[in-house]
C-alpha cells in the first residue's frame, strides 16, 4: 500500500537509540534486539538513513573529539604533504580545490582498521611519525566498522535473512574518509543558499551501509521520497546511517538509498568537519537477490551484478540513475 503524505512526518528522521542490550554478541540477542531491528529497517526502508545514539563505549566522546582535532591538523598540512596521498580507486586520493566543490577537502583510506594501513597513511603525512593520530583513525574506524556490521546483521535478521549475514561480513571491505567542508566566503554576506554553498553534491552511496560523524556544524541534506530537501540536524554525539545503492539492490529495492548532500549555507560560520566509514562490498563480490527478498509483491527488481563493475560503470557515468540503469530488470 502507499505510504501516505503527512509532511510534518517526511521531514522528521527517526532517533534510534541502542542500548548495551542492541550491541551484545550473537547468542544472547533477546527482543529488545529484535524490536530494534525491526525499527532499523523501518528507518532504512522508510527514509534510506536514521539518525543514531550508541552507548558511550560504541564510540566513546572523547575519541570523537580526537578524530575532530586530529582532521583539523591533517588538513591543516600543507598541499604538497596532502597530494602524497594517492589512491588508484576513485574517491580516494587526496581531493581539494575540485572546481564543482570548492569548500569540499577529502582523504579516502581502504581498511583503516588495519594498524598497518593506519600507519602507512599516517608515515606519509608526517614522516617524522603521529602515534596518536595513527591510533585514533584505526581505533575509530573499527568501532564505527563493528557499528556498520551490527546494524547490516540486524537489517538482515529483520528481514528474516540473518543466515546471509556471515557470508557478507566476509565480502565486505571498508572505507573511511576524512571531510573538511570550508565556509563559502560569501557567507559574510548575507544568506548564501546559492551554488556557491555546495559542499558535496548530490549522491547516494554506493556502499552497503554508510556510518558518519560529524563535528558540532550541521550542513547534511537528504531528498526525501516526496522530491523535497530536507535539512538534518544531527544531534551532538549522534551518528548518521545511509543505506548504499550495493545494498538498495541486495535487499531487492526494499531499503532505500536516500540521496544527500551537503549545503554550507549563509548561517554557517565554521568548517565543517566529518569523517565517515563505508562498508563496501568487495570487488569480485557478485550483488544477487535472495531468492527469500522476492515474491509477488517483490519481483525481482535487480539482476546479479559485480560490484566492481557496477562502480566503474558509475565513475564513467555519474548520474543519478545508475543503479537502474546498469543493474535494472
Ligand atoms: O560530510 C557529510 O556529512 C556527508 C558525506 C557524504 O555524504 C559522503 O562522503 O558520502
Ligand atoms: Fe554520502
Amino acid at each position: 500500500m502507499g505510504e501516505e503524505v503527512d509532511h510534518d512526518q517526511a521531514l522528521v528522521l527517526p532517533i534510534l537509540e541502542f542500548s548495551k542490550e542492541c550491541l551484545v554478541p550473537k547468542q544472547e540477542k533477546g527482543e529488545e534486539w529484535k524490536a530494534m531491528s525491526n525499527k532499523v529497517r523501518e528507518a532504512c526502508e522508510r527514509h534510506g538513513c536514521f539518525l543514531l545514539l550508541v552507548p558511550e563505549e560504541t564510540i566513546p566522546m572523547s575519541l570523537r573529539e580526537e578524530m575532530v582535532t586530529a582532521m583539523k591538523a591533517l588538513f591543516d598540512l600543507p598541499d604538497e604533504t596532502k597530494q602524497k596521498h594517492k589512491s588508484p580507486r576513485a574517491y580516494q586520493s587526496y581531493q581539494g580545490k575540485c572546481p564543482i566543490i570548492p569548500l569540499n577537502e577529502s582523504f579516502g583510506v581502504d581498511n583503516a582498521c588495519q594498524l598497518d594501513v593506519a600507519h602507512s597513511f599516517t608515515n606519509l603525512m608526517w614522516p617524522q611519525g603521529n602515534p596518536s593520530f595513527c591510533e585514533t583513525m584505526k581505533s575509530m574506524s573499527s568501532k564505527m566498522m563493528a557499528l556498520n556490521f551490527t546494524i547490516l546483521e540486524m537489517l538482515l535478521e529483520s528481514f528474516g535473512v540473518g543466515k546471509h549475514y556471515n557470508s557478507q561480513v566476509e565480502n565486505t571491505t571498508s572505507v573511511m574518509r576524512f571531510m573538511k567542508y570550508k565556509v563559502p566566503p560569501s557567507n559574510n554576506n548575507n544568506n548564501n543558499t546559492s551554488s556557491a554553498a555546495v559542499g558535496l553534491v548530490p549522491h547516494t552511496d554506493k556502499s552497503a551501509l554508510t556510518v558518519l560523524c560529524q563535528n558540532e556544524v550541521q550542513g547534511l541534506e537528504i531528498l526525501t521520497k516526496q522530491g523535497q530537501w530536507v535539512q538534518v540536524s544531527v544531534p551532538n554525539g549522534a551518528v548518521v546511517v545511509f543505506v548504499g545503492d550495493a545494498l538498495k539492490a541486495w535487499s531487492n529495492g526494499r531499503l532505500h538509498a536516500v540521496t544527500h548532500r551537503v549545503m554550507m549555507s549563509g548561517d554557517i560560520k565554521e568548517n565543517r568537519y566529518s569523517f565517515a566509514v563505508f562498508g563496501l562490498p568487495k570487488e569480485e563480490f557478485m550483488i544477487e537477490v535472495p531468492n527469500e527478498l522476492i515474491d509477488n509483491e517483490h519481483p525481482l527488481l535487480y539482476r546479479p551484478f559485480n560490484f566492481a563493475e557496477y562502480f566503474t560503470y558509475f565513475t564513467a557515468n555519474i548520474r543519478d540513475d545508475a543503479l537502474e540503469v546498469y543493474a535494472g530488470v
